[in-house]
């Protein structure tokens, strides 16, 4: 990727409005328009900081170590183009009005249309392609992930949230440590680390040189008066300047000459200053003054204290500032560690129930339109599984017409028959209006329409559902539904209760949402963040302590949109963790690959794993392996011999019966054999050169077991 240009894209973050083939006929445009692609020059530029009440930078800071360094990054981030002041920088067209996205790093502006081709799937939020791995404008830190109104036309909710987090989180985009001086010392990666994660740190740090007064926690500005009280002794920064916030009130507060609304305050809060005392003043507000032995305080104790603060827009201590604890409590979950898991798996491995499921565990409501969305995709599949069983019903009635007909034949020519083979009629016939209804439902969902006809459908074909269930000749269908191959297994569930699904004010509970198919976009993301409730916390029952500040950031990822060899997957390069996901019936099934190529699931999952594994980005990343639908797996062994799959070809396990039926030890066997195979195969492709754990050790024990143990 040499230019801005670059659509090696084809973006997770698809956009309806941006088509492959655009992306392919763009690319091809811009060979043959090489002189106005856009070029970062280097240009030194000099870099304005807002003045903020939050502790920013202003224009015309001049230490030398400071400015240099952010020059620097300044030089970088310039950009050159042709075309009118006000266009767009790619396409060269628009004026000042035209609306734009701003590439956080150059500076780029790029109009609708040009945006997610510049910007690709932006796994550092919004960046050209080039800029990807650069530092950031500083002047653009406070924007970060706060998402435009263009971007939020272009993508939806959660592409954008995706964007914005990795915007706010990823390495690239984090502040550098050492554009942040305080007390003249700048920070490390650590100390940055330990002022960011305190319990009350700066708000919106930036870069800039700050003072710190360790004793108390007051935080300023260089040459600034204090603009916050953050958490007190800390271990960042140098020894505190008598002249650091620049007072002039000939008192001295841990060692720092305070500003003249600091000497009011104190006054105020009835400390006797007179005589240019030195006082210690602690983070809670007690002060000493010094040589003396007493304390006295706290200072904050006077209830008007805030408003006289808030008067002479001096800080208090966040706890003073909202007495009824709400900001620590934001605080707190701000800090809370973030870890943040990405469950990944083969089509149909069970990925969305986890995530449905991890919603309902962890009180992590869907909102009013997801539950809209939901309820119209499951009255939307209610539809389609009546005509499967419609569909069903025209072939069964075919076949028990043609039955009585080869009855008739061999009967002779003269016989009479029952009336019902006079008539055509069978136990699978329906009355003419629901026939019609039926025919009608049968082609819709052919036709692939299903989707189109909702909600109307729901108004409109309520009353024919009720008929239908009531139908004898339904009822008879769906009897044999069993027989139906394309009716899955969860139908049933919803078909029970078909007449109060069709109806408009139906609302699904939360197993339906749990148990509804496709009602997490299929080839999009997911993402929710959740914490263990305090009250499951207190009642786990199976000894696992969960770290109480932990939040995890849970986000469903479907292979489909990881693209050729999973490329996206670079996006995730600050996840903690990999859940993949096998659905351990696959090992039977068969599914078309993208070259029209039939594979075993099971296969076709060992590939994904194996693409993911061994992805540089999850390089060295924890792995969870989720074997779904154990569920299933005994039921299915009883149809299916596991080494029905190659790949566990090897599978032998003592098998005891009972009554001609597989025990559940043996389906436990498959559950421990499926693992060790897949661990295995890791190991393999990674070439791992640690000892096996003791699962590892146990593995294939399958083929020692006795017969005593299979069926105890
Ligand atoms: N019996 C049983 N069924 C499950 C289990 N997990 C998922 N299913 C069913 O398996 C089917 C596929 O599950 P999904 O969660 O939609 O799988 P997915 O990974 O999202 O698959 P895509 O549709 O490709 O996105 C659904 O009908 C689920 O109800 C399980 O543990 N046991
Ligand atoms: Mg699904």
């Amino acid at each position: 990727m040499d230019s801005p240009h670059s659509d090696t894209t084809g973006s997770v973050l698809s956009s309806p409005s941006v088509s492959s083939s655009g992306v392919f006929s763009q690319k091809r445009a811009d060979i043959h328009n090489n002189e106005t692609t856009t070029r970062h020059v280097k240009r030194p530029s000099a870099v304005t900081f807002r003045d903020p009440e939050s502790c920013d930078m202003v224009q015309g800071e001049s230490n030398s170590n400071y400015s240099e360094t952010q020059s620097m990054h300044a030089a970088e981030q310039s950009i050159e183009r042709n075309g009118k002041k006000g266009s767009c920088y790619r396409c060269l067209e628009g004026n000042q009005f035209t609306e734009k996205e701003i590439c956080i790093v150059c500076n780029a502006k790029y109009c609708c249309k040009c945006v997610l081709r510049a910007m690709g799937s932006m796994p550092e939020g919004r960046k050209c392609v080039t800029c990807i791995g650069k530092k950031i404008n500083e002047s653009r830190r406070a924007s970060l992930g706060k998402c435009s109104r263009l971007l939020k036309q272009l993508l939806n909710e959660l592409e954008v949230k995706q964007a914005m987090s990795s915007e706010k989180t990823c390495k690239a985009n984090q502040l550098p440590p050492q554009l942040v001086l305080i007390n003249g010392e700048p920070l490390n990666q650590y100390k940055l680390h330990v002022l960011q994660t305190c319990q009350n740190p700066p708000k919106k740090l930036k870069p800039g040189r700050y003072w710190y007064d360790k004793v108390s926690g007051f935080w300023g500005k260089e040459g600034d008066g204090p603009c916050l009280i953050i958490t007190a002794q800390l271990n960042v920064g140098g020894r505190i300047k008598a002249k650091a916030s620049n007072g002039n009130a000939k008192v001295l507060v841990n060692d720092r000459e305070i500003t003249r609304k600091e000497l009011w305050m104190l006054q105020f809060a009835g400390v006797n200053c007179e005589g240019k005392p030195s006082f210690w003043l602690s983070a809670d507000g007690s002060y000493q003054e010094e040589g003396q032995k007493n304390e006295k305080g706290p200072i904050w104790k006077k209830t008007r204290i805030k408003l006289f603060c808030a008067l002479l827009s001096l800080p208090v201590p966040p706890n003073v500032a909202n007495p009824a604890g709400e900001d620590v409590s934001q605080r707190t979950l701000e800090q809370q560690v973030l870890l943040k898991l990405l469950l990944v798996g083969y089509q149909k491995s069970g990925t969305s129930t986890i995530y449905k499921q991890a919603k309902i565990l962890y009180n992590v409501p869907f909102s009013e339109d997801e539950r809209q969305n939901i309820k119209l995709k499951i009255q939307c599949n209610l539809y389609g599984y009546l005509a499967i069983l419609l569909e069903g019903r025209e072939r069964f009635e075919e076949e028990v017409l043609l039955e009585n007909r080869k009855l008739q034949f061999a009967d002779g020519p003269g016989s009479s028959g029952g009336a019902s083979q006079i008539d055509g009629k069978t136990k699978y016939s329906l009355s003419p209006r629901l026939k019609a209804f039926s025919e009608w439902l049968v082609q819709v969902m052919v036709s692939g329409n299903l989707e189109v006809i909702f909600p109307a459908a729901t108004r409109e074909y309520a009353p024919f559902i009720q008929k239908l269930w009531n139908d004898a000749a339904f009822q008879a269908t769906y009897n044999r539904r069993h027989e139906l191959q394309m009716l899955p297994r969860i139908a049933t569930y919803f078909l029970e209760r078909a007449v109060e699904i069709s109806r408009t004010d139906y609302e699904p509970s939360d197993m339906d949402i749990l148990y509804a198919e496709g009602t997490q976009s299929s080839n999009g993301l997911s993402s929710m963040e959740f914490s263990f409730p305090t009250r499951e916390r207190e009642s786990f029952i199976d000894g696992y302590q969960h770290d109480p500040l932990a939040r995890y950031q849970l986000i469903r990822l479907h292979p489909s949109s990881l693209g050729a060899s999973c490329k996206w997957v670079g996006m995730f390069e600050d996840i903690n963790m990999v859940l993949f996901c096998v659905s351990l019936t696959d090992y039977d099934e068969f599914w078309l690959d993208s070259n029209g190529v039939l594979i075993n699931k099971m296969v076709a999952s060992k590939q994904l794993f194996e693409t993911i594994v061994s992805h540089p980005t999850l390089e060295q990343k924890d792995f969870l392996l989720i074997l779904n639908k154990a569920d299933l797996l005994l039921e299915k062994m009883e149809e299916v011999p596991l080494t029905r799959c190659e790949w566990f070809h090897d599978f032998n396990p003592v098998i005891s019966h009972h009554n001609n039926n597989l025990t559940a030890s043996v389906a436990q066997r498959a559950f421990h054999y499926i693992a060790v195979k897949f661990k295995r195969y890791a190991r393999e492709i990674l070439k791992w050169d640690h000892n096996e754990n003791s699962f590892i050790n146990n593995e294939f024990s399958t083929t020692t077991v006795t017969e005593a143990s299979t069926t105890s």
